[in-house]
């Protein structure tokens, strides 16, 4: 579960987000649309707690998050979420396995038991067979469901996506949506920015946001 109460957000006089309040529930998703500089990317950052320079509240797994303790806000960030970015944000000369490994240099449990997790997850994403390949031999869209399979390795109850379908043809689109889909079926709340319609119309909820407050569409 994911809450932001009453979020008013303001760069220096100009105020982007007013009075703006959204909550996200496990087995959903949920798209967030809105023109450019609306304050999507925004919104984002105070979800994914980047941003704590804002008025309001915001709960994560029936929790407050508390800025002034680091500690807590990056468990939060290594257990809690999962992030997919437009840009994949992978490590270009590492093998696919091993960009999946990096989240869970920060956890405590044993090398073998992430192996497993791991290769489930590849399996589950249709992505086995790419396991060994270094990630700068992969295409765009492969790349991109890679990024998304490391989003999950730490079973996180919530994942954010911005614009994950960007750069990606119709066909790569419509199979990042099943992956979002079976992600969502674990038990997980997705949350999509994205400028895409047709990627919009496939989340379980729609947002707007539009004048600097956020409207359910869908
Ligand atoms: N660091 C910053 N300092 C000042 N103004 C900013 C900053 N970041 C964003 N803005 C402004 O806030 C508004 C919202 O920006 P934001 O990036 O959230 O929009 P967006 O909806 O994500 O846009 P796009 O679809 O083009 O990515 C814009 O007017 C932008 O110029």
């Amino acid at each position: 579960m994911l809450k932001l109460l009453n979020c008013i957000k303001s760069y220096g006089k100009k105020m982007i987000l007013n009075d703006v309040s959204f909550e996200a529930y496990e087995g959903q998703t949920y798209a967030i649309i809105g023109k450019s500089g609306s304050g999507k990317s925004t919104l984002i950052n105070i979800l994914a707690t980047l941003d704590k320079n804002y008025s309001g509240k915001l709960f994560i797994s029936n929790k407050q998050v508390n800025y002034n303790n680091d500690k807590e806000v990056s468990k939060i960030r290594n257990e809690d979420l999962g992030f997919v970015f437009q840009s994949y944000q992978l490590v270009e000369k590492y093998t696919v396995f091993e960009n999946m490994l990096l989240p869970t240099l920060y956890l405590k449990e044993s090398k073998i038991n992430h192996e497993l997790i791991i290769d489930e997850i590849l399996k589950d994403l249709d992505l086995y067979d790419l396991k060994n390949n270094k990630v700068n031999e992969l295409s765009g869209g492969e790349m991109q469901r890679v990024a998304i399979a490391r989003a999950i390795v730490n079973s996180p109850k919530i994942i954010i996506a911005d614009e994950p379908t960007g750069n990606l043809d119709d066909s790569n689109m419509e199979k990042i949506m099943e992956i979002f889909n079976s992600i969502k079926k674990r038990g997980v709340a997705v949350i999509i920015v994205t400028h895409d319609m047709r990627v919009a119309n496939l989340c379980d909820n729609l947002y707007e946001i539009s004048n600097m407050k956020i409207n359910k569409v869908k």
